[in-house]
């Protein structure tokens, strides 16, 4: 039975939680006790409880815990990128590079401990000088979802530790065991009892209850839509910090001037790598008239060598789809989308492999118009919507068309139609001629419009959310 992490204990509690490998649903990849509320209370007293000592710390102290967190989680990369494929489905590169991630997120962490700064501002009342510092907020809460279960723990706990916080990590239920591993690989670096603590167990009871407590000063979240506004309600309540990072219904663009290969690459990355369980995935294909077919006759070449099967098996291009929830809404969106009149022109298809697992064949709806369901709900799987225009600017109207606004993209040989994208597009990241998925570490990460809420995560962004400012008046 792996344990919860609390006060520098590992300490079990009355549930437990079967983490099922969702390649092979007869392997069980671990046993994982569930906390109870008076373990959720005794976290997060020792989180507040550690708070000042870990506070005053130097930032030179923090940035080596963080440096050797950082480098133990690199050098393990591929046993836990095994861990990682196993208990959520990634193929094996993908889990071995998220688990690198993860690593390199806690080395730019540590350094960016380093270099917090300050301002010194000039007096305006003579002899009275004005500093502004930053310091840590306190206890912080996060929450995160099962998609990614190791780079996006690490990229709340760094920068939260790395600025003298103290935490409280809810993991997402489907996926305890890379948090765990996280917690042994952090509670065997130095930090203090209390500074970290990990206690695993569904939202509605363990997550509800770090929401709902005074003393944790600030959330970090981030999963689905429905959920954020319920944390977002829970956080007002109590005027607690709060920062969510939610859905997406991203729009990939193609213009006839594209490259056709490139575009072919971006979009298949985009939708369907990670099994396109993504937040950033691209689940629209906006197609201008003149390369639209050759565009979509491409897809389906490029999707025909594509391998859907155990994650843990060299060769596998698309792992299976995390639970059979999650499969069942990938179908449900399938029925959806050919009663609203779309065209599945390929996959959608339930696959049986030589182990018993949620496979499903990537699956591309030609004929759609953005006001179907397909195209205005984040669906959270290798489904892709293509939508065809007759110009950029209706392109841009339709990517902008939806309640969402975390990625965009577009593929365009053109400077004029790519500079106008990267500023017209309302989201909080762009790109031109890359996929709308996957995010460097050190860049800010976060959108606009239903899809975010609070200050940006990550790069030297992430100090805005785990600092806050304090402005000092001294007369000497
Ligand atoms: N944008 C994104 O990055 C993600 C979006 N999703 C979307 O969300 C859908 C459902 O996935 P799911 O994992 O259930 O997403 P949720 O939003 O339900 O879960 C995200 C995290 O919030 C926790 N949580 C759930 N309810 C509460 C609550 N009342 N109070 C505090 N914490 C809570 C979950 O716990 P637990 O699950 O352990 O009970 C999990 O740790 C997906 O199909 C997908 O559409 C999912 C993951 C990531
Ligand atoms: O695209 C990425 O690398 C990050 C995506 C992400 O954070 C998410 O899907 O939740």
């Amino acid at each position: 039975m792996h344990a919860n992490y609390i006060a520098g204990h590992w300490v079990e509690g009355d549930g437990i939680t079967r983490n099922i490998n969702p390649s092979d649903t007869s392997d069980v990849v671990g046993v994982y006790t569930q906390a109870t509320l008076s373990q959720v209370d005794d976290a997060i007293a020792a989180a507040e409880a550690a708070a000042p000592a870990w506070g005053s710390t130097t930032a030179l102290q923090r940035a080596d815990m963080l440096d050797a967190i950082g480098t133990e989680l690199i050098a393990r990369k591929d046993e836990l990128g095994r861990l990682l494929a196993r208990e959520e489905g990634k193929t094996l590169a993908e889990a071995t590079g998220e688990a690198w991630r993860a690593g390199t997120i806690f080395r730019f962490f540590a350094a960016e401990a380093v270099r917090l700064r300050g301002d010194r501002l000039p007096q305006l009342r003579p002899g009275v000088d004005v500093d502004i510092t930053r310091e840590p907020v306190g206890v912080v809460g996060l929450i995160t979802p099962w998609n990614f279960p190791l780079a996006i723990p690490a990229w709340k706990i760094a920068p939260a530790l790395a600025f003298g916080n103290t935490v409280v990590l809810k993991p997402a239920e489907l996926v305890p065991g890379c948090a765990w591993a996280l917690a042994d690989i952090i509670s065997r670096h130095g930090v203090p009892p209390g500074v970290f603590n990990l206690t695993m167990g569904r939202g509605t009871v363990v997550g509800q209850a770090i929401l709902d407590d005074p003393r944790v000063a600030a959330i970090s979240f981030t999963g689905s839509a429905a959920t954020g506004k319920r944390i977002a309600e829970a956080a007002m309540r109590r005027l607690a910090k709060v920062q969510m990072e939610m859905g997406g219904k991203n729009p990939l663009v193609i213009l006839d001037d594209a490259d056709l290969d490139r575009a072919v690459d971006c979009a298949v990355q985009g939708s369907f790598f990670s099994t396109g369980q993504r937040c950033t995935a691209s689940s629209r294909l906006i197609v201008q008239r003149g390369i639209h077919d050759r565009f979509v006759s491409a897809m389906k070449t490029r999707m025909d060598s594509l391998r859907t099967d155990n994650a843990l098996l060299p060769g596998t291009d698309i792992g299976p789809v995390v639970d059979a929830r999650q499969l069942q809404q990938n179908e449900d969106y399938l029925r959806i989308g050919r009663d609203e009149g779309a065209t599945l022109v390929h996959g959608g298809e339930r696959l049986r492999r030589d182990t018993d697992g949620f496979y499903f064949s990537p699956a591309l709806f030609t004929d759609c118009d953005n006001s179907m369901r397909v195209c205005r709900e984040e669906i959270f799987g290798p489904v892709a919507a293509v939508i065809l225009v007759d110009s950029y600017e209706e392109a841009l109207a339709v990517a902008n068309d939806t309640e969402y606004g975390l990625s965009a993209g577009i593929c365009t040989g053109s400077l004029k139609h790519a500079t106008h994208f990267k500023r017209q597009a309302q989201v909080g990241l762009v790109t031109v001629n890359c996929p709308t998925a996957g995010a460097d570490h050190h860049a800010a990460f976060g959108g606009r419009k239903g899809s975010s809420y609070g200050s940006r995560e990550q790069g030297t962004y992430a100090a805005e959310f785990y600092t806050t400012v304090k402005t000092a008046y001294t007369a000497p």
